[in-house]
């Protein structure tokens, strides 16, 4: 390591680098300065419009948070023979000309420093790289076996945006790093105390984790991997990535993200904005299929049937269902006339139109609205031939007079009637026959008596709505209309999505690729899969590659070792993630008679260090447990999933904690949270893995088996 800021002896080198932090600084003031003063002179209103969005999100980009340092790692080329100088840096060479994804060799040595967003200096050269430039791609990959043209690799470390030292590694052409420096980054990164939202990871990303990141848009990606080994932040680096490096495409077709819950989604909302992008939607596969209010729960056995594929094949039979065959010919009025159109040639239109609607691919079906407004417009261009054939000729305006008349609509009221999701939805759970009608040779009797409300709603915004039903009701409403897709979708926890939120996320992809993140370890719903098959094929993309993540970065080896040994029983043959760090200190498992005054004792010795806590117990405890923290004069309060600020001691329900960290964690009755659910002890697995730096379990019951053997060994209060 450097010595340290204010040490007696000025470091030459942590001088230049500060010189060309303040330089960094000072051009990416000069670029704001030059994108605000550019005026539209010579543009119409349109035009100047767009071009000041262009500017005002150009500017976006570039504000500069006074916390963010522009750079913070640096490159440094030379001949493949040549050892790196170690002196002040170079000025930069223009590295966008370099070639994509190497550092050139056998060229003068060149200097690049790093930085979470490009900056260039007034002649148009650049003093920073963007970290996802093809030329930054060696300092994340780059190793003393496979140098990729790197002599040194250096990393800054920063005290709010004052640049404090930094960490070489020597690669070509010399012995590896010494081992005493490396690696401190990333330990101090990881252990840096959370005070607020999800961080980037821009500076230290690893070598298997960029190989996710920089994988080409067109390939759909899954990432296996055990509790914090990245996976979250990976696609979220994954999604700026993307934008970078296919902006005007991504640009039109735009990015999702999609999360389990709101606290989740407020957890890591802050990442993308970091890093420069603040266009990619982010949200919950709830708040995605809103398309009923929501005021009830389902029972547990209804909410698993109505996760169930086979719901899918329903609700198509009872939309396409309502299309009846026509019994009469028609008369259609065409400028003054009417025209007959006999019934087999009805039916013979709408047999076609019907068979259209059957197609697979959501992109090239023909969708139940828009089979409506076609077979009205066939009808009319049926009456249009006619009269053609008698020798006049219809113009297109009366064409489509003819398909707006009340005779063709009142037709098609009755043959292919208008429907909107949540009335064919309330129909079916209000009308036993209806529902039988659909349900044919699917559902049991039993199955079909779970959906039914035991009593009809007064109106369908009043019925009694849970959220399976929100998403068979974004099911109809993609049968309806075509859904808009995006161009890449990342879906994170995704071993918990049920069949049909997964069609639901498939129905927003269109043409684009897909980062599916998860961990069947932690698969805590009904539906969840034993392998990614099924889900990946629910994502409409069967043939996405699983990619293993097993380096784990959140929880201390000590910590991750006493979770893992769930893993034999809540996911038998799934690799187990190894910790990268250790710290002796990190578990303490404490047997107590009662939770209250060992909990109040815990919570205070914890608030003693810097960093955030979560006390995480089952649902139904978390109001005694905050309770009883806030009677003891604490700033607890129970964590909620409407998106609110996380307290400063939150009070974590455990089915909330997915995704969730905290720098210490205490778990309050891990029984009770393994009693609480069928799938308890994957929820315990995942309640057990939030913590970054301290996990206290106080017991009162014994502890699921696994756990107790040799517990002792970590009993220390
Ligand atoms: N390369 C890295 N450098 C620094 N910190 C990292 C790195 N990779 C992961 N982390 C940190 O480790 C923690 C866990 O990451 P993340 O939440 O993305 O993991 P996860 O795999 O999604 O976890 P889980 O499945 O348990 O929710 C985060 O604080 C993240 O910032």
């Amino acid at each position: 390591m450097s010595p340290p800021d204010g040490s007696e002896t000025v470091d030459p080198v942590l001088a230049a680098e500060r010189a060309h932090l303040a330089r960094a600084a000072e051009c990416l003031t000069q670029m704001r300065a030059a994108a605000s003063a550019v005026v539209d002179a010579g543009v119409d209103a349109w035009a100047s419009e767009r071009l000041g969005a262009a500017r005002a999100e150009r500017l976006r980009a570039l504000a500069a948070d006074p916390g963010v340092p522009p750079f913070f790692g640096r490159t440094d080329t030379a001949p493949a023979d040549t050892a790196p100088a170690d002196t002040a840096p170079a000025d930069t060479a223009p590295a966008d000309t370099a070639p994509a994804g190497t550092a050139p060799t056998g060229t003068a040595p060149e200097t690049f420093h790093i930085g979470r967003r490009h900056v260039r200096d007034a002649a148009g050269d650049p003093v920073v790289i963007d970290w996802r430039a093809p030329i930054s791609r060696p300092f994340y990959q780059a190793t003393a076996a496979d140098p990729q043209g790197v002599a040194r690799r250096r990393r800054f470390g920063f005290s709010g945006a004052e640049l404090t030292g930094y960490e070489d590694e020597v690669l070509a052409g010399s012995s590896p790093a010494h081992p005493e420096e490396k690696g401190e980054f990333l330990r101090e990164e990881i252990e840096r105390p959370r005070s607020g939202p999800m961080r980037d990871i821009v500076a230290t990303i690893q070598p298997d984790q960029d190989d996710v990141v920089r994988a080409p848009l067109s390939e759909s990606i899954c990432v296996q991997g055990g509790p914090g080994t990245g996976k979250t932040a990976v696609g979220l680096h994954r999604a700026a990535y993307l934008l970078y490096t296919h902006g005007g495409q991504l640009a039109r077709t735009g990015v999702l993200v999609v999360g389990p819950n709101r606290a989740f989604l407020r957890y890591i909302e802050q990442v993308l904005p970091t890093l420069g992008e603040v266009d990619v939607e982010q949200t919950t596969v709830a708040d995605l299929t809103a398309r009923v209010p929501v005021r009830a729960v389902d029972r547990p056995d209804a909410a698993v049937l109505k996760g169930d594929a086979r719901m899918a094949e329903l609700l198509r039979r009872a939309l396409w269902g309502e299309i009846r065959k026509p019994v009469d010919s028609l008369q259609v009025p065409l400028d003054g006339r009417k025209y007959r159109i006999p019934v087999e040639r009805l039916k013979r239109y709408v047999d076609d139109l019907r068979r259209r609607g059957r197609a697979d691919d959501d992109q090239q079906v023909l969708h139940y609205a828009a089979g409506r407004e076609r077979l009205m417009m066939v009808l009319a261009e049926d009456a249009r031939r006619q009269k053609e054939e008698a020798g006049g000729s219809p113009g297109d305006a009366e064409t489509r007079r003819a398909a707006r008349s009340a005779e063709v609509r009142a037709f098609c009221d009755e043959v292919w009637p208008a429907q909107d999701a949540a009335g064919l939805l309330s129909g079916l759970w209000s009308d036993a026959d209806r529902l039988a009608r659909a349900a044919r040779g699917l559902l049991d009797d039993d199955e079909q008596a779970l959906l039914r409300w035991p009593v009809p709603p007064r109106s369908v915004r009043t019925a009694p709505w849970t959220d399976a039903d929100a998403v068979l009701a974004d099911e109809l409403a993609g049968l309806l209309e075509r859904t808009p897709g995006y161009g890449h979708v990342v879906v994170d926890e995704a071993q918990d999505l049920s069949p049909m939120q997964c069609r639901a996320v498939a129905r927003r992809l269109a043409a684009g690729s897909l980062t599916v993140l998860g961990d069947l370890a932690q698969a805590t719903s009904p539906w969840s899969p034993s392998d990614w098959r099924e889900t990946l094929a629910g994502l409409g993309r069967p043939d996405t590659v699983v990619r293993p993540l097993t380096r784990g970065y959140r929880v201390p080896g000590e910590v991750l070792d006493f979770a893992n040994r769930l893993l034999p029983l809540v996911a038998p043959g799934l690799l187990a993630a190894t910790a990268v760090r250790s710290d002796p200190g990190a578990l303490r498992v404490r047997p107590v008679a009662a939770f209250a005054g060992p909990l109040v004792d815990v919570v205070a010795e914890l608030g003693t260090s810097p960093g955030s806590i979560g006390v995480v117990c089952a649902d139904a405890a978390a109001a005694g447990v905050a309770a009883l923290l806030a009677g003891a004069g604490m700033p607890a309060a129970v964590l909620t999933d409407d998106g609110a600020e996380t307290p400063p001691v939150a009070v974590v329900p455990a089915t909330l904690a997915k995704g969730l960290e905290f720098d210490a964690v205490v778990v309050v009755d891990p029984a009770a949270i393994a009693a609480a659910e069928p799938r308890g002890l994957h929820r315990l697995y995942v309640v057990l893995t939030r913590a970054v730096s301290t996990l206290v379990v106080l017991h009162r019951d014994d502890l699921p088996a696994p756990l107790s053997e040799r517990v002792a060994d970590h009993t220390t209060l």
